[in-house]
């Protein structure tokens, strides 16, 4: 899926200010960019935010998602609770575009606390440049899809 995209984007407080030059930056570049919050960097629980941009993914409101809190980890690990979602956290670009490239991650999540504005855009870029490549991967990317029904069905 190369080109233009439909973006959600989220964050908690710790991740506010770089969300809005990340929202910005997908914006410059043409792709449609839905930022559900928070507004202000009070302080918020990561859980709920993940959970609300995953959602719109899962539900096909936006083809792809990106969030943010201090580590990137705790917002993912909200968002890939969700069936179908594959959230990469990423700190390094190479990662970022192998988990399109592999793995079909359809949400990318960084740290606020962990990469600076540069090397986060660094990371949004490669990310949106790289294409699933399909092939032996496709069937790995599946094999999750299973877990994820075997869990659902306990
Ligand atoms: O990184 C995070 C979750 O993984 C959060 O941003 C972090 O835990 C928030 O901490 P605090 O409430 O102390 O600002």
């Amino acid at each position: 899926m190369t080109g233009k995209h439909r973006i959600v984007i989220s964050s908690d407080h710790v991740g506010v200010d770089l969300r809005k030059t990340v929202a910005a930056h997908l914006t410059a570049l043409g792709h449609t960019v839905e930022d559900v919050g928070p507004v202000t960097a009070e302080r918020t629980d990561y859980p709920k935010w993940g959970e609300k941009a995953a959602r719109i993914v899962q539900a096909g409101g936006a083809d792809f998602g990106v969030v943010i809190c201090g580590t990137g980890f705790g917002i993912s690990l909200a968002a890939n609770k969700l069936k179908g979602i594959r959230c990469v956290v990423c700190s390094e670009p190479y990662t970022a575009r192998l988990s399109r490239q592999h793995n079909n991650a359809n949400m990318l999540a960084f740290g606020a606390r962990v990469v600076g504005q540069d090397l986060a855009l660094m990371i949004v870029d490669e990310f949106f440049a790289a294409e699933f490549e399909g092939g032996r991967h496709a069937p790995r990317v599946d094999m999750i899809g299973e877990i994820e029904t075997r869990e659902g069905a306990g």
